[in-house]
């Protein structure tokens, strides 16, 4: 996704954002319907019927800039529309950074959610999205942001050091250790039970 370049940008960039919606008409987002996530929930016969159905976007993002040096600073706005698959929440494929000491930085503008980490060594944290609150992703966690609200799109600024890269794999063949799912109307972390699979 981020365009590599040794040549450092040297021009001021500014970009408008709607703060409630998250969304510019300044750039184009890169939108990951849901069956862009094939393979990433856990009850994959509702994941299946629910994209024949309706294939929703489940969300979208914005790269402000796409600078790609250690020195710069990538930016932009993520958008996870609210929706459960089965019993669990919307969420994003989320990864681990190519670089996988960089860290990142979430604020949230609007909506609630959940951010989803964990290490390679199988450490997990998680902290809750609310409007106003940043979350700082250490450096070696993976990060999938999830959006546990039954209405209301969760939408976060982010930043973090322009060569970070995206690395996708682990969590494309592994998943996650945790899953969020709903019960009786509230967010609960469970075991993955396809986690290694
Ligand atoms: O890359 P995904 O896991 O699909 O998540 C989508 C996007 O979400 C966040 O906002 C990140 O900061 C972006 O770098 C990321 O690409
Ligand atoms: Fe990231």
């Amino acid at each position: 996704m981020t365009a590599s370049s040794t040549i450092p940008t040297t021009r001021a960039v500014a970009t408008a954002f709607d703060l409630t919606t998250g969304l510019t008409e300044d750039r184009a987002s890169l939108k990951r319907p849901l069956s862009a996530m094939a393979g990433m929930y856990s009850d994959t016969a509702a994941f299946d019927a629910q994209v024949a159905r309706d294939d929703v976007l489940s969300y979208e993002f914005y790269d402000f800039d796409v600078p790609s040096l250690e020195t710069e600073v990538a930016y932009g706005t993520s958008i996870t529309y609210p929706g459960k698959v089965g019993d669990e929440y919307f969420m994003t494929k989320g990864h681990f950074h190519t670089r996988l000491e960089s860290a990142e930085i979430y604020f949230c503008l609007s909506g609630q959610g959940l951010m989803l980490m964990e290490s390679p060594e199988g450490d997990v944290q998680v902290e809750e999205f609310r409007p106003g609150r940043s979350v700082y992703v250490p450096g070696r966690y993976a990060h999938r942001s999830v959006n546990t609200s039954s209405d209301e799109p969760l939408i976060t600024f982010f930043a973090f050091p322009g060569d970070a890269g995206h690395d996708y794999g682990t969590i494309e063949t592994k998943g996650f250790r945790k899953i969020v799912v709903e019960r009786d109307g509230a967010p609960v972390l469970l075991d993955n039970p396809r986690w290694g699979n």
